[in-house]
């Protein structure tokens, strides 16, 4: 599904992605952790070919990032940020995007489940920051793709939201989707995630399950045992 290859990123000189390898096979939840600025977001970013990598080899879908293009549109993805022009009515930015992609969509659906019907008519410019993601999740999930990139998904949301996004999750897991998920909210990872992939230093410091992450620390506690793991020797 995803196969990462010695994957080097500087920024000037900064060497965010050091010699990076990962393997992910089809199905699953996935979290990729690991303290602000280890390039989670880098990472994601070069396996949907938008940061162009120093060296290294990315193939996801059995397709090289590099040299073709066509994959991405078997990815849903949700940015960190997400930047539509501020003008745009919510329901102008969902029709054209299913325009765009010209594939099947559950919009209406997840316009409901969302509550975000009577925001249609709405600038985004006027949203507050838990409705635009809203919106923005409505835009990840709507069509029916393999591979589903979910970059901090919660934040701003309420309660009710968050619900329904693990509701979302859980729904495209059974389908057996590979998700991948960046969040520093813990409680939301361990509910939600089977596998963790731990970023330190430009590299996996550490992939397998709660369980075993657990185990290897010693703790009890999936809080601890994450802060733990950022202060052992041991690698993946
Ligand atoms: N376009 C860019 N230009 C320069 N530096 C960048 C750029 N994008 C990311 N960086 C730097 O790369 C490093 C990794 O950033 P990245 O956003 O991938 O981290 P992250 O793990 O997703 O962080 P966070 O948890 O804060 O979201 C940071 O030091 C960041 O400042």
């Amino acid at each position: 599904m995803i196969k990462v290859v010695d994957l080097h990123k500087k920024f000037g000189k900064n060497q965010v992605l050091n010699n990076l390898n990962l393997i992910i096979e089809g199905g699953g939840i996935f979290a990729v952790l690991g303290p602000n600025g280890s390039g989670k977001t880098t990472l994601i970013k070069s396996i949907l070919g938008m940061v162009r990598m120093d060296k290294g080899k990315i193939e996801v879908l059995d397709q090289a990032v590099k040299t073709n293009w066509k994959y991405r549109k078997e990815i849903n993805y949700l940015p960190q940020i997400a930047n539509f022009p501020g003008n745009l009515r919510v329901g102008e930015l969902i029709r054209m995007i299913v325009d765009l992609r010209q594939k099947p969509d559950n919009s209406e659906e997840l316009i409901d489940a969302f509550q975000i019907r009577p925001f249609l008519d709405k600038k985004l410019a006027t949203l507050s920051g838990g409705t635009k993601q809203k919106v923005n999740i409505v835009l990840a999930f709507m069509f029916d793709s393999p591979l589903l990139i979910l970059d901090e998904p919660t934040t701003g949301l309420d309660p009710a939201a968050l619900i329904q996004l693990k509701k979302c999750i859980q729904t495209e897991k059974e389908k057996g989707k590979t998700i991948l998920v960046t969040s520093h909210i813990l409680q939301f990872v361990e509910e939600v995630a089977e596998g963790i992939i731990y970023l330190l230093e430009g590299k996996i410091y550490f992939k397998g399950s709660i369980e075993e992450l657990k185990k290897q620390t010693g703790q009890t506690n999936f809080e601890h045992a994450i802060v733990a793991i950022a202060t052992q020797k041991d690698h993946a």
